[in-house]
Formats: C-alpha cells, sequence, structure tokens
C-alpha cells in the first residue's frame, strides 16, 4: 500500500506541479504554458522552423505579440520602420500572426508598447498562471503571483508547436526585506541593492520568492519594477504570494472575472503562498529602513552605489571582480574616491519595462513639475505603452515634461537597448531608468547610469547625477 506523503510546498513549487504535464527525468518536467507572449525580434526563426516541418501553432489564442524593440518613438503619427531589416521583422511577425491567428499588436496599434508593459495592463497577467516569452524581463509577473521567465528561439518554437515546454526546475530562494521604504526611495533602489548586495550571479539557477513588510507595502506597479530586475541578479523567475494589492489590480484589469468565474478564481488564488514548512535553497534578509537612493557607476547592474557611497578603487573589491571593476571604471571614466553626486550628464532617459508604467511617469513628473531641463541635457520620456501614455496625457503629464524641455516620445523599448533609432553618441553619459548598464547597450561608447524615474528625473533639471531628496523645492 502506498502512502501519499503531503509535504510542505513553495509557492513556485506549487506553479510548478500545478503545470506539470509529465516529469522527464530528476531535473526536467513537460510545463503547460497558460500565455506565449511573443515580439518580433526572438520570434522569426521559430516561426520559420514551424514552417519547415509544416506545423500548426497548437493554441492560438495562447499566445499574444507585440512589436516592441524596433519600433520608432518620434512623435509623428504614423510610425514607419526605417531600417530594412527591422521593418522586415515587424511584417513577419505581421503575417505570421495572421496566418496562425494570433492576436498581435501591431507597430501603429493605439496600444502599442513595450510586451511587459502591454501584457499586464490588459488582464492577460493572472495569478497562478505561467508565462513565457522569448525575453529575459518576463520575470516581471511574478509582481501578480505568475510564474514568467524567459526562453530561447528553439524553445520558442516547441512552445508554439505544442504549446509545453521543456523546463528544467530551479532552486528556491527567500528574499525577505523588512522595514518600510523611505521617503525618496522607491522599488528601483530596493532592488538596485540587493543587485548590489548579492551580485550579478546571485540568484543564477533560483527563482526567487520576494516577502516581508517593505515588499507588502508596495504596489503592484512597485512589484513590477521588482521583479523584472530580478534577473539582473541572474534569477530564473521572480514571484511574490498574491496579496489584496495584486488581486484588486487583477481584478480591475480582468473584467471577464466575475460571478462563478470570479468567486473559482479568488479560491484557487487563496493557496497561492509558500507552505509554513516550505525548504528554501537559500534566504536573504534585508531592511530597508535606511535604503538611500541607488545610482550604478559601472557595467553591471551590481556596480552600484547609494547616493552618499564612493566610487570604489579596484584595490579596494575582491580579488575575482577587480578586473571587472578596473574595466568598467575604463569605460565609465569615473574616478575612484569620488562620489556619483555631482557627475555632469548629458542625456536623460525615462523608459523601458522597468520603469516605464504611470507611476513612474508621475514620480518623475512631481520632481520637474516648475523646472527646467539643464542647459546642454537632452532628455525623453518615452511611455510603455499606448495606455501608460494616453493615461499620462489625461492628467497632464507630457504638459509637464514638455514645458520643462522634456521630448514626449511614442511607446517602445527605444533607448533602453537603442534598436530603433533612439542611440546615443560615444561617450555621452546618460542617466537612465532602465535595467542594463552593459557597455554600449545605449550606443556604441555610451555610458548609462540605472536609477529610479525620480532620480533621473533629478539629474534632467541639474544636469548632474542628484540625490533627489537633496532638491529645493520648486516654484509651481
Ligand atoms: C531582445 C531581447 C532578446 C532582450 C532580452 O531578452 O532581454 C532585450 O529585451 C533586452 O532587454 O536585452
Ligand atoms: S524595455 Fe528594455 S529590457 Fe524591456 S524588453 Fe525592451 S529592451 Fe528588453
Amino acid at each position: 500500500m502506498s502512502h501519499k506523503i503531503i509535504t510542505s510546498q513553495t509557492l513556485y513549487q506549487k506553479l510548478v506541479a500545478s503545470h506539470t504535464v509529465r516529469r522527464l527525468d530528476e531535473d526536467n518536467v513537460l510545463l503547460f504554458c497558460d500565455l506565449h507572449l511573443m515580439n518580433e525580434y526572438t520570434s522569426p526563426q521559430a516561426f520559420a522552423g514551424l514552417h519547415d516541418e509544416n506545423r500548426k501553432v497548437a493554441v492560438p489564442g495562447q499566445n499574444v505579440s507585440v512589436v516592441s524593440h524596433i519600433i520608432p518613438t518620434d512623435p509623428s503619427s504614423i510610425r514607419i520602420i526605417h531600417d530594412a531589416a527591422s521593418a522586415l521583422q515587424a511584417t513577419n511577425l505581421a503575417r505570421n500572426c495572421a496566418f496562425h491567428g494570433i492576436p498581435l499588436f501591431d507597430t501603429n496599434d493605439a496600444m502599442q508598447g513595450i510586451e511587459h508593459v502591454v501584457a499586464p495592463e490588459h488582464g492577460m497577467i493572472r495569478p497562478g498562471m505561467v508565462v513565457i516569452c522569448g525575453d529575459s524581463h518576463t520575470t516581471t509577473y511574478g509582481a501578480l503571483g505568475a510564474l514568467g521567465f524567459g526562453i530561447g528561439t528553439s524553445e520558442v518554437e516547441h512552445v508554439l508547436a505544442t504549446q509545453t515546454l521543456v523546463y528544467r526546475t530551479a532552486k528556491d530562494m527567500r528574499i525577505r526585506v523588512n522595514g518600510t521604504l523611505p521617503v525618496g526611495t522607491t522599488s528601483k533602489d530596493l532592488i538596485l541593492m540587493i543587485i548590489g548586495q548579492i551580485g550579478a550571479q546571485g540568484a543564477r539557477g533560483y527563482v526567487v520568492e520576494f516577502c516581508g513588510t517593505a515588499i507588502e507595502q508596495l504596489s503592484v506597479e512597485a512589484r513590477f519594477t521588482l521583479c523584472n530586475m530580478a534577473v539582473e541578479a541572474g534569477a530564473r523567475g521572480a514571484l511574490i504570494a498574491p496579496d489584496e494589492t495584486s488581486i484588486r489590480y487583477v481584478l480591475e484589469k480582468c473584467p471577464d472575472i466575475v460571478g462563478d468565474t470570479r468567486d473559482a478564481a479568488l479560491a484557487a488564488w487563496k493557496h497561492l503562498y509558500s507552505d509554513d514548512n516550505a525548504r528554501f535553497d537559500k534566504e536573504h534578509t534585508f531592511d530597508a529602513t535606511d535604503i538611500e537612493p541607488h545610482v550604478t557607476w559601472g557595467t553591471s547592474p551590481d556596480q552600484v552605489l547609494p547616493i552618499s557611497g564612493k566610487i570604489p578603487s579596484p584595490d579596494s573589491v575582491a580579488a575575482d571582480v577587480r578586473r571587472s571593476a578596473e574595466q568598467a571604471l575604463r569605460y565609465t571614466a569615473l574616478q575612484p574616491g569620488a562620489t556619483l553626486a555631482g557627475t555632469p550628464i548629458e542625456h536623460v532617459f525615462i523608459g523601458s519595462c522597468t520603469n516605464a508604467r504611470i507611476e513612474d511617469l508621475r514620480s518623475a513628473a512631481q520632481v520637474v513639475a516648475g523646472r527646467q531641463v539643464a542647459k546642454n541635457v537632452r532628455a525623453m520620456v518615452v511611455p510603455g505603452s499606448g495606455a501608460v501614455k494616453i493615461q499620462a496625457e489625461a492628467e497632464g503629464l507630457d504638459q509637464v515634461f514638455l514645458n520643462a524641455g522634456f521630448e514626449w516620445r511614442k511607446p517602445g523599448c527605444s533607448m533602453c537597448l537603442a534598436m530603433n533609432d533612439d542611440v546615443l553618441m560615444d561617450g555621452i553619459r546618460c542617466a537612465s531608468t532602465t535595467n542594463r548598464n552593459f557597455e554600449g547597450r545605449q550606443g556604441r561608447g555610451a555610458i548609462t547610469h540605472l536609477m529610479s524615474p525620480a532620480m533621473a528625473a533629478a539629474a534632467a533639471v541639474t544636469g548632474m547625477i542628484t540625490d533627489v531628496r537633496k532638491l529645493e523645492p520648486a516654484h509651481v
């Protein structure tokens, strides 16, 4: 007689178990995917592979495509992609989606934007789902208690053909953040601090569950920022157990969840938490109480400092990271021992799937209101999606930015990775709300400093990296 042993499970284990079609071996399962998101960049070869084998898309309705990376953001009314290769990617995506009956947010759709901003605002992401995409920042959806992660192009083809994925299970990490984030700081500062502490590989091989009072107090949009950037610590996924805050958000975005469906959904979501005795392979605890605004000084997101900190000397860092620190400082042209505050910048970019949602724009606008972009600084806001842009315009935020001398652009990935026309020149130093400060990320030779939207706004109006908490009150 066999006895079923009921053990405590982590939230991550519950999500994997509920989507496992078949266990393949010790490490791998065949995982069912509730939603597969696609973009123009990582899907063409997958469709080509599918067509070569004469296969159909298994469940077209559980796939959605968004043109994100290569779309132009200039304010002209019709968007025309001038680069031939990029235009071809967009046309291919449109053709493939039409052929297979896959919904598409196309280049000139009013709701167009960055895939990770578009999907949740249209109610596509719900607690308990598995969401995958050929894009690393799919971890964003953990904010709603959905397991999201990026996949490679060959996997995209497999998912299209079967709506399943051969999935190597990850280890479990818990990051608890006690306390409350102080005024003037955001979840961007929190995640930059965490990445600085555990390193760019610190969560490699793990799915991270965030918990603790500081996390509970975060809005859903702030949680998106946190989970989005967990991948910059190497995480294979990020999760926050659904609570009242996230459930309210989802119900607002999902008009179809009513009546019995709503009761059933609420009942199912109640189980989405890590059991008391669940075992995590690794745990970290932080306190949010004394967190300062954080800004990167190097070419990896873990090369980061609190704004009052001093740029490290390569001699003072551990031997294994010394060379990369030296290289980074050579690239960013900064002096060890100096503070980041006061470093002149030439460009400000407020955008990306990390920080281009409405709350991000509100927080930047609050700093900008009544001030002017500093002389010699070019500053732009690229909203995360058409919906964010429309909302911001309804609130008059576009006018706040335009009056101050910012450019107000159309949505897209834009200068987050410079795959469209928004590219920085060699040597230009940019205060950026994005997630990656790699060499050349925003243009060859361009230097990126990652920070929160409020800090980027402070940089725009002062012309230098500035502690937003120390700005004199503006005369609005
Ligand atoms: C283009 C895409 C594959 C890439 C990713 O996977 O993250 C991009 O979105 C990025 O942010 O670097
Ligand atoms: S905004 Fe940046 S990080 Fe996000 S999907 Fe686009 S390129 Fe990647």
